[in-house]
Formats: structure tokens, sequence, C-alpha cells
């Protein structure tokens, strides 16, 4: 295995796997992507069962986890990151509006970080950021000034990117507040106030565009994020089963506080982001050899009965969650994968319809990423004239 390449630039390439496969034509998957977005956002239709953004006054707009019943960072830069994907300036200005008003904190320990939970009426249930919001804030905003342009105040995107980045860095040099990625060995954390990390935080394919777009003294710092992450996942996931646990020290070894150090919910994005890393940038062929053994393990368990894993691929006695978001997240790793399950995890995928249901909100999100993925439209936007 060769190492993983510095510095790598993108592909610029964009499979369409699923007509790749021979699932669906190529005018048959952009329908079904549209279709999908119309479920998820309320569109061409009420999608009452399946939709998880919703529309408040008349310029705002959040996703709702409907399981915990609260609007997450996450879930809000999920949705930026979305719409930017799909040319819908309108309903991404409405997301990051609502994000600025009422998640994004201008005072306390956690000034210029976004409070990761509130309700819908916009009040906070917490005033702690999720580190994994911010990266996808910044990255949906620069691709929204490479897209559409930078406007004013908070629409201009590219100045938010850069000055959040910046902030994600080098909060606490004043002695007020933690950064989110550790100074020393660059690992994201898994929150500001902690010394350990979430194995899926880790997106050296958004660190490897952050070091192009960020400030520049902040440049050389995201260069080595990207090869720092790289390296660290291959100390999370397991070498037999290439499942992740949620919670991870830096050293990759599972950390088990309130049973955080299995294969659960959080976990299923690493195979997503392996697989994207890899469509990408190329950088580094462990990529394959990972999102082979998650398939691999996935092979001969049942789509019905899929539970929470030892990392070692012990079943334990919870089933999934997010079981839509996990068959979603598996497909997406055969943008790298070229071992004999690659296509079998597509053709699941493309069977398996959106979750109804109060738990959608998370099995949602990771089915429209997979959705756009696998049909050849989640897209590195450069900026013009690049
Ligand atoms: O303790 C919180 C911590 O919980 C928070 O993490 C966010 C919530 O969990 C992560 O995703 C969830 C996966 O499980 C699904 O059931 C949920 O719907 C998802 O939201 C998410 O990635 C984290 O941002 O971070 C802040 C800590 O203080």
């Amino acid at each position: 295995m060769t190492e993983a390449k510095q510095g790598a630039f993108h592909t610029g390439q964009y499979r369409n796997v699923i007509a790749e496969y021979g699932l669906a034509s190529e005018q048959e998957a952009a329908g079904r992507l549209q279709d999908t977005w119309d479920q998820l956002f309320g569109e061409d239709g009420d999608h009452a069962e399946t939709r998880i953004y919703y529309e408040a006054g008349p310029d705002m707009g959040y996703l709702l986890d409907t399981g915990n019943l609260d609007v997450r960072t996450e879930g809000m830069s999920y949705g930026m990151m979305m719409a930017v994907q799909m040319d819908r300036k309108d309903i991404f200005d409405r997301i990051w509006r609502w994000a600025m008003t009422y998640m994004y904190m201008t005072e306390g320990e956690h000034a210029g970080y976004f409070a990761w939970s509130c309700l819908p009426d916009g009040s906070r249930n917490s005033n702690g950021p999720a580190p994994d919001g911010e990266e996808y804030f910044a990255l949906a905003l620069f691709f929204a000034s490479h897209r559409w342009g930078d406007g004013e105040g908070i629409f201009d995107y590219g100045r938010q990117a850069r000055d959040l980045l910046r902030t994600c860095l080098h909060k606490g040099e004043d002695g007020v507040g933690r950064p989110m990625w550790n100074p020393d060995n660059k690992l994201i954390k898994f929150i500001p106030n902690c010394e350990f990390t979430d194995p899926s935080y880790h997106l050296p394919h958004f660190y490897e565009l952050f070091a192009l777009w960020a400030y520049p003294e902040d440049r050389a710092f995201w260069r080595e994020a990207a090869q720092a992450s790289r390296a660290f996942l291959k100390t999370a996931c397991h070498p037999v089963t290439g499942l992740a646990p949620e919670y991870a020290f830096y050293d990759g070894t599972p950390n088990h506080v309130r049973g955080f150090g299995h294969f659960f919910s959080d976990s299923y994005r690493v195979a997503a982001n392996i697989g994207l890393d890899w469509e990408w940038f190329r950088a580094d062929p462990w990529n394959v050899k990972e999102a082979n053994l998650i398939q691999a393990f996935f092979a001969d368990k049942d789509p019905a009965d899929l539970r929470r894993y030892t990392i070692a691929g012990e079943p334990l006695d919870e089933p999934a969650l997010h079981p839509t978001g996990l068959i979603a997240t598996n497909a997406m790793a055969s943008l790298a994968a070229d071992g004999p399950h690659a296509r079998r995890a597509v053709e699941l995928f493309w069977r398996t319809p959106v979750r109804t249901g109060n738990r959608r909100y998370y099995d949602n999100c990771l089915y429209f990423f997979a959705m756009l993925a696998l049909t050849g439209n989640y897209r590195i936007w450069m900026p013009s004239g690049s």
C-alpha cells in the first residue's frame, strides 16, 4: 500500500454509480434525486411523512431532528450542503439566516461558535457547540461563495467561512474558550472542551479544500489536518471489520464513555466520508481497502435486523436506530470500494425508500448525501475561473 499523498488536488470526476451499475438511466437517476429532495424539503407536495425541512417566517427555515424535536447544527449545516449542491440559494439562505439568528453565539466562552441544539422556536437547549456542524457550515459557505458569489453581511459567504475556520483553530489563544482542533496533533475534537474525538467528524477531503481557501496563515494547518485525519482513521477503524466506534481517543482506541465506544449511529458516517474522500481526492488507497472491509462485514447481515455492534463485529442486543442511514452510508462507500460487495450495497440502497416516522431525520440526511454522491452530484465547487 502506498502512503497518502501530500496536499492532493481534486480529481474533478464524479461517477454516476447508479447509471454505471445499470440501475437507472442518468435521467432516471436525476429524477430520483429530485424526488428525494422534494420528499425531504417538502416541495411539490406536503410530504408530511418524510420531510425534515420547515420554513420559519418569510425568510428563514430549519431542519428538524424529528426524533429529538430539536434543531441541530449538524442538520442545519447538512441542509446548507444539500442546498448548495442542488443550486437552491433560496433555501440555503433561509437555513443560514436561522443559524445565524438563533445558533450563533456572540458572547461567553463559545463566542464565534454555534449552539449545537435549539428548539424550533429558536431558544437554545445548550450553549455548547459540536464541531461537525462548524466544518460543514464552512465548506457549504465556501461552495456558496464559489457557486453564487458573495453578498453583504452574513451572506458574504467566503468571509463567513474564513472567519469561522479562524475561530475553530485560534479560539482560546486570548485565554477565553478552546479550539475545535487540537493544535498539536491536528485532530478534530468531539467538543472543544474535551481531548477525544469522533471518527465520523474526520473529513480530510474538506480540510484539503480549507487549505486552499482559509485565511493564508491557516492553510498549512489544514493541509496537515488532512494528513492527520487520514492517519487517525487507520487507527480508529477495526483492521478486520472496518467498523469505527462513535467516540475514540486520539490513538484510535474506542472511548466507551456513556456507551459510545461501539459501532452505532455516529459511526455510520465514516463509510460515507471514506467514499467521498476517495471520489474527490484519490489520496490514499487505504480508503479502498476500508470501504471493502465495511461492505464485506455487512454482506451477510439482514438489512431488516441491523444492530449495534462492537467494532470487532459482535452484535449487541440493540437494533440500529437508523437502519436506512446505515444502508445509505454503506452504499456511499462504493465510491471507493472495488470489492465483490460494492454493487450489492448500492442495489440495496437504490431499492430502499426514504424513511418515514419520527426517527427519519438522521436517516434521511444520510440518504440524501448518498443519493447526491451516487448520482455524481456531490461536487466540489471551485472559485469561478479556477
Ligand atoms: O453531547 C453533545 C453531543 O450529543 C452532540 O453531538 C451531536 C449529536 O449527535 C450526533 O448525531 C446524532 C447521531 O444520532 C442521531 O440519532 C441524532 O439524530 C444525530 O443528531 C451529531 O453528529 C452531533 O453533532 O455534540 C455536542 C455535545 O455536547
